[in-house]
């Protein structure tokens, strides 16, 4: 009997209002909504102007049902969002949910992911204010984020010459990680566990971050890759960067045993430049002023928008969708 009650739990065996019974009785009614998840739409009301953005998660693009954590892609699906808001140097608000997955998904898979999202929505002082269902062959998440500004936005293209770069978080594990997965490697192992985890479970620094209005000149979350991103601030700045090889050097060896793991140690340096999803946020500021818990990787410099790492050109080599290359 007990195992037929199991076998029965599945979205399509429960129905749509029951299922969002389920993700509703995970979120945390926030301080400052006014209508949360249950009416036609969310009502808030925000102290500053209004900062919005939207990412997705794609089963097979961004993830792979062999290691799927629903727990820990909640916690993913905050952090992608939440982490644009702090980037544009915003407070989070609030976080809109959408989800679609085949009917015979598991309703736990959905009840862990809400809690996920709203564990890390909840870290960052924001609330799920609703969201929306549907069902189709592959698990597809879209979350929108809302924020406000007490400040001017960090732009990317604020960066000055002379400006410090500097990072706050990781860069690199995450694609360690991803590696790592693809190579057959999952949680439990202690050597491996920190780069899994922040591929799986992202946790940008959101108290840096919060440090960063009133001082930063530019900024962007690393979702895509140092080099990628980097070389975005330096081109809508109009600046170069220079990348000091030190700390470079630096941030490769905390990758280093992974990439010894997998038997190439050239990939070090490779996660670090290229890879994406530590949501790590490189800022430009005055160097004398910075915030604590940034650790400087470069200097802008007067120049046409190039990123150089010991006098060499750093193309952009990192992760885009659609890419045939892939
Ligand atoms: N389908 C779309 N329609 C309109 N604007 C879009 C669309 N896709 C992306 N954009 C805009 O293009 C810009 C770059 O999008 P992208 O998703 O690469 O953001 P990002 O911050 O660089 O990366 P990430 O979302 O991984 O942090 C954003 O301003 C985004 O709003
Ligand atoms: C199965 C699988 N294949 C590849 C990746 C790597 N990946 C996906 S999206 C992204 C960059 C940010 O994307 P976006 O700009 O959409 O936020 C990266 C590096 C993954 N996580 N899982
Ligand atoms: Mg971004």
């Amino acid at each position: 009997m007990r195992k037929l009650v199991a076998m029965q739990q599945t979205l399509g065996s429960l129905g749509e209002d029951r299922v969002l019974e389920r993700i509703l009785s995970h979120i945390d009614p926030g301080d400052h909504v006014s209508v949360g998840p249950g009416d036609d739409a969310a009502v808030s009301t925000l102290p500053g102007p209004t900062v919005t953005t939207t990412d997705m998660l794609v089963e097979e693009s961004d993830f792979l049902r062999e290691w799927l954590d629903p727990y820990r892609l909640g916690i993913k699906a905050a952090a992608q969002n939440i982490s644009d808001i702090y980037a544009m140097g915003a407070t989070p608000h609030g976080l809109l949910m959408s989800l679609s997955a085949p009917s015979d998904t598991h309703i736990d898979v959905i009840e862990e992911f809400t809690r996920g999202l709203n564990d890390e929505a909840q870290r960052a002082g924001a609330a799920i204010i609703g969201g929306d269902l549907s069902t189709g062959g592959l698990i597809t998440i879209a979350i929108t984020a809302v924020g406000y500004l007490r400040t001017e936005p960090i732009l990317r293209s604020g960066a000055r010459p002379n400006d410090g770069v500097f990072l706050a978080g990781t860069v690199g594990h995450a694609a360690a990680g991803l590696d790592l997965l693809f190579a057959g490697h999952r949680l439990g192992n202690s050597d491996t566990d920190t780069f899994i985890e922040t591929q799986l479970a992202p946790r940008p620094d959101y108290t840096t971050a919060t440090r960063l209005p009133g001082w930063a000149h530019a900024g962007i979350d690393a979702s895509d890759g140092l080099s990628g991103d980097l070389g975005k601030v330096a081109r809508k700045s109009g600046v170069d960067i220079e990348l000091d090889p030190e700390a470079i050097a630096g941030l490769a060896q905390q990758v280093l045993p992974a990439a010894r793991i997998l038997g190439d140690p050239d990939l070090a340096l490779t996660w670090v430049l290229h890879g994406g999803e530590d949501h790590g946020y490189l800022v430009t500021g005055p160097a004398d002023m910075a915030p604590v818990g940034l650790t400087r990787i470069g200097t802008c410099v007067t120049g046409t928008g190039k990123l150089t790492l010991d006098g060499t050109d750093i193309q952009p080599g990192a992760f885009t969708h659609f890419s045939e290359a892939q």
